[in-house]
């Protein structure tokens, strides 16, 4: 049985205590977790989820994995604290931050740094992963199904997890926002805000499993759509118009440059 301890009780570390507990990965109570000083939300957790809240260094001496999950900012402050447990496996989340970092404090220890993304929640997780030389086969294995137990996993090298994260980690954001521009069109073109979701959200929902179920590409599935001179073509002129893909390309490199960024901070 493992024992995994979160730093840092954040949306992304509730995110991964749903899946890993829905999943029942390893049981609610071997997972250990702390913050900076809100009580209230680690009653809350322990709560919903029946994980274990802690604050002393001894009541995770034996933890086989620590998951770090706080702001980048704040991982400086955090790190030498956990200095004292040589044997765990350290599993980290943070945006931007590189393997190294972590390795300036745990020098002999396996690192894995994880891009996750919140539909963890639910298992649908679309993570990216990468390792440092010190992770054994079996701590590998033990760490990728943990992550699986949240989603999909892609294992890529360090420096890809900057377009990962512009992609995947902060992706469930734009298709949120996507939704809001797309319900807020239909609303200003008639429809009722009930409708506009209901019909919005199953759009959304019916595209990605025909993407995911038929493995057709988009384009083809695109085309599919697109009868000649009809609506389509003449909403997807329209994007065109407004430089779509350019915009989609600028909102992924902005969010790759921002990740370099945090690493470097
Ligand atoms: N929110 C998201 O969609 C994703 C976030 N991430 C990464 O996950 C990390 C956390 O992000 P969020 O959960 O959104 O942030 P958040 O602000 O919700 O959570 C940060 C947590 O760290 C805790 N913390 C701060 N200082 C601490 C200390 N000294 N000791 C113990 N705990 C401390 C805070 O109390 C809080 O619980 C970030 O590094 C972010 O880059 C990665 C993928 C997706
Ligand atoms: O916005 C952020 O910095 C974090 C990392 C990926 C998603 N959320």
């Amino acid at each position: 049985m493992k024992k995994i301890a979160f730093i840092g009780a954040g949306s992304m570390a509730e995110a991964i205590i749903a899946g890993v507990v829905k999943n029942e990965v390893v049981p609610a109570d071997a997972i250990y977790v702390t913050n900076h000083s809100n009580e209230e939300r680690l009653t809350r957790l322990h709560k919903q989820y029946g994980v274990t809240p802690f604050r002393e260094m001894t009541d995770i001496q034996d933890v086989d994995v620590i998951i770090f999950a706080t702001k980048p900012n704040q991982i400086t402050d955090v790190l030498p604290q956990y200095a004292a447990l040589p044997n765990a496996v350290i599993v980290s989340v943070l945006a931007g931050t590189p393997i190294s970092t972590f390795e300036t404090i745990f020098p002999n220890q396996a690192v894995a740094r994880v891009m996750p993304n919140t539909s963890a929640t639910i298992g649908e997780s679309a993570s990216g992963i990468a390792w440092n030389t010190k992770v054994t086969d079996e701590a590998k294995r033990w760490v990728t199904s943990l992550v699986e137990a949240i989603g999909i996993v892609q294992e890529v090298e360090e420096e890809q997890l900057h377009t990962v994260t512009g992609l995947s980690g902060s992706g469930p954001a734009y298709v949120y926002f996507f939704v809001e521009a797309l319900e807020a069109a239909a609303i200003r073109e008639g429809l009722d805000q009930t409708t506009a979701r209901k019909l919005a959200v199953q759009t959304i929902k019916g595209a990605a499993l025909m993407l995911d179920e038929t493995r057709e590409e988009p384009a083809t599935l695109r085309e599919r759509v697109t009868s000649p001179n009809g609506t389509t073509a003449a909403g997807l002129e329209a994007l065109r118009e407004h430089q779509f893909e350019q915009t989609i390309h600028a909102c992924v490199r902005a969010a790759k440059q921002r990740s370099i960024e945090l690493g470097k901070a």
